[in-house]
């Protein structure tokens, strides 16, 4: 068994893998850097129970937008699995594409994972938008290199950054409204994140083909991209959970490079 952990600004997730590569069980939890190793296994060895798996964890491999914790969960990788974990973004950790950024740039794993992941399934020149606590364009040259992106703010933290703001605006969860003049506050405040998103998507998106000067995949992923793709098509593929299925490819990769 694999184990993929995916620990972004807001959740962690983990997704046992069998060893015929398909997926066993993912569980989530929200990112807490004070979380102990022993409490990491708590949790999971729990939620493995009633799932009924008995865990055989032969690789472990972490990709963190939160450097405070990785530490945790390399004690619990080492005293539960007896294992080394790769840690995307760490020198030992080898990756199968090239990254062409300023020199001295340290680049979100997750935007990393999900290049390997987009180059692995629909080859190179792509944009992949991911919808996490930030909403991120990572950008695929012809040869699968990362060659840079967009970091935009994340929709709930845009909702919850008006709601704290302005004295008379409730909180309220992104939906598609029905139309765009919205005929109250929340219909109002709607409106302006949906269309807003669907907006700066469509503009990114074709400002970055235009610079790049060809034609490219635009593919969709994180929680919230089913909403916008059901209602307003802006990505010509959605992927469930990019980062997980780029991790599982970095693991290989190392393996098959005699690194792990
Ligand atoms: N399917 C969904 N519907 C609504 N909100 C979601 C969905 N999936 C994730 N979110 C919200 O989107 C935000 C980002 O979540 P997540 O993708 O886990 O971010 P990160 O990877 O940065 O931790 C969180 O506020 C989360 O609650
Ligand atoms: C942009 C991010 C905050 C996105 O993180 P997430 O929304 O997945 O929690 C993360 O990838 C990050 O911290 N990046 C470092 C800067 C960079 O990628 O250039
Ligand atoms: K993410």
């Amino acid at each position: 068994m694999l184990l993929t952990i995916d620990c972004g600004n807001t959740n962690t997730v983990f997704t046992l893998w069998g060893d015929e590569g398909h997926t066993l069980c993912t569980l989530r939890t929200s990112t807490a850097h004070q979380r102990t190793a022993d409490a990491y296994w708590v949790w999971f060895s729990t939620l493995l129970k009633h799932h009924g798996i008995e865990p055989k964890v032969r690789g472990v491999i972490i990709s963190s937008t939160v450097p405070r914790v990785v530490f945790n969960l390399r004690v619990f990788t080492d005293r539960y699995f007896d294992l080394r974990p790769l840690v995307v973004g760490k020198p030992e950790c080898l990756l199968p594409i090239d990254v062409r950024v300023d020199a001295g740039t340290q680049v979100g794993p997750d935007r990393l994972v999900n290049t390997v992941a987009g180059f692995n399934h629909y080859g190179g020149d792509l944009i992949i938008v991911d919808f996490g606590t930030a909403t991120t364009f990572d950008v695929a040259d012809a040869d699968g290199a990362y060659i840079g992106g967009v970091i935009a703010p994340g929709v709930n933290l845009s909702l919850e950054a008006l709601h704290m703001a302005a004295a008379a605006l409730p909180h309220v969860d992104i939906t598609h409204p029905d139309k765009v003049i919205g005929t109250n506050t929340v219909a109002c405040m709607q409106s302006g994140i949906f269309w807003g998103y669907v907006g700066l998507i469509k503009e990114i998106s074709s400002r970055i083909m235009e610079e790049h000067g060809r034609d490219m995949k635009v593919i969709g992923t994180g929680g919230l991209a089913p909403l916008f793709q059901s209602h307003a098509p802006v990505f010509d593929h959605f992927e469930d959970d990019l980062t997980m299925a780029g991790l599982k490819i970095i693991y290989e990769y190392n393996e098959e490079q005699g690194n792990v």
